[in-house]
C-alpha cells in the first residue's frame, strides 16, 4: 500500500513538472530583493515563465493575464504593500490562484499585520517555515530568528491545520519534512537536503515553484503544493553529490531541476500521509 501511494505521488509529481514544462505558466512574483534572481531562475529551470513585476501602475493591465501570482513579504516596506494587495485582489477577480510566503511573519507587528491582511485576500496556498506558520496561527510577534525558523516543521502541524481550516487555504510548512495540509488531510514530503538552509531564498523559490504547479493544476492545489516541495527536494538530492558547498549546490540545484527525468522522479519522490 505504501509503495502504491509512493508511486501515485511520483506520477503526480511527474505530471505537474511535465505540465509546467509544456505550458510554461506565467508567474508574477512580487518578492523580496534577496530572492528575485534565484526565484526567477528556479521558475525558468522548471519550465515556467517568471515576471518580477510589482508596480501598482502595471497591475491592472498585467495581472489579469498571468497564470498565478506569488507574493513574498521578505523585504516589506509600507510602499510595497498596496501593490501586493491590489495584485492579490486582481488575481482573485480574474480567477488566478495566488500563493503567499509570509517571510519572518513573527519578526515585527508591521509584518504580522501585513500577513494577516493578505491572508484575508484569499491566497490559494500559504508556505512558510515552522516559526512563520506558528506566528501567523497565533497572530503574535516573537519566536523567530529573523527569516530563519526556530522550530521544526512538525512543531507546527496543528497550527497549520487550524490556519488552513480558518483561512480556507492550503498551508505548507517547510523543513526536514515538508508538511502540507488543507485542514483535514496532512501529508509529509521527505525530500531535500539540510544544506538548502545555507542558501538564501530557497524557501522563497520553492514557494514560487508551488505557484507554478498550482497554475498548471489549480483544482488540485493540495497535491500541487506537495509535489512542488518534493520536486525541489529531489533536485537538491541530485545536486548535493556534485556540490562542494552552498554556492555550488545553488548552481547544481538549478541544473538538476532543469534536467530531472521521469525515472528519477518516480524513484525519489517521497510523500506520505501523516
Ligand atoms: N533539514 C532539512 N533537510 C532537508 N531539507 C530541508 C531541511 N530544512 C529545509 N529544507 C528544505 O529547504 C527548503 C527551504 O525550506 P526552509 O529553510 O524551511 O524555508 P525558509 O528558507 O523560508 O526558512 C525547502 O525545500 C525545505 O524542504
Ligand atoms: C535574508 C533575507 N532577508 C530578508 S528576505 C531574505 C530572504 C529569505 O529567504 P528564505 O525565506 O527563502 O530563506
Ligand atoms: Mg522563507
Amino acid at each position: 500500500m505504501e509503495d502504491e501511494t509512493k508511486n501515485n505521488w511520483g506520477s503526480t509529481a511527474w505530471a505537474h513538472l511535465s505540465s509546467t514544462r509544456q505550458h510554461s505558466p506565467l508567474i508574477q512574483c512580487i518578492t523580496n530583493f534577496v530572492s528575485m534572481d534565484f526565484m526567477a531562475n528556479t521558475l525558468l529551470a522548471a519550465g515556467a515563465s517568471p515576471a518580477m513585476l510589482h508596480s501598482l501602475q502595471e497591475i491592472p493591465d498585467f495581472t489579469p493575464n498571468i497564470n498565478a501570482l506569488c507574493i513574498n513579504i521578505g523585504t516589506l516596506t509600507a510602499d510595497w504593500l498596496p501593490a501586493m494587495k491590489m495584485a492579490a485582489e486582481v488575481a482573485v477577480k480574474a480567477g488566478k490562484p495566488w500563493v503567499l510566503d509570509p517571510v519572518a511573519a513573527g519578526a515585527s507587528k508591521f509584518r504580522l499585520e501585513a500577513c494577516i491582511e493578505l491572508v484575508k485576500l484569499k491566497p490559494c496556498v500559504i508556505r512558510g517555515n515552522g516559526s512563520e506558520i506558528l506566528a501567523l496561527f497565533r497572530a503574535s510577534v516573537g519566536s523567530t530568528k529573523g527569516v530563519d525558523s526556530m522550530h521544526d516543521s512538525t512543531d507546527a502541524i496543528e497550527a497549520a491545520k487550524s490556519l488552513a481550516e480558518a483561512s480556507g487555504c492550503i498551508v505548507a510548512v517547510s523543513g526536514a519534512v515538508d508538511i502540507v495540509t488543507d485542514g483535514k488531510r496532512v501529508v509529509g514530503a521527505r525530500n531535500g537536503v539540510a544544506m538548502l538552509q545555507k542558501i538564501t531564498a530557497t524557501g522563497c523559490s520553492v514557494t514560487a515553484l508551488i505557484a507554478a504547479f498550482v497554475a498548471v493544476d489549480p483544482v488540485h492545489a493540495f497535491e500541487a503544493t506537495a509535489t512542488a516541495l518534493s520536486i525541489f527536494g529531489v533536485a537538491a538530492e541530485m545536486a548535493i553529490d556534485l556540490s562542494k558547498g552552498p554556492a555550488s549546490l545553488r548552481m547544481h540545484l538549478i541544473d538538476s531541476l532543469y534536467g530531472l527525468d521521469h525515472s528519477t522522479v518516480l524513484k525519489r519522490v517521497n510523500i506520505t500521509s501523516l
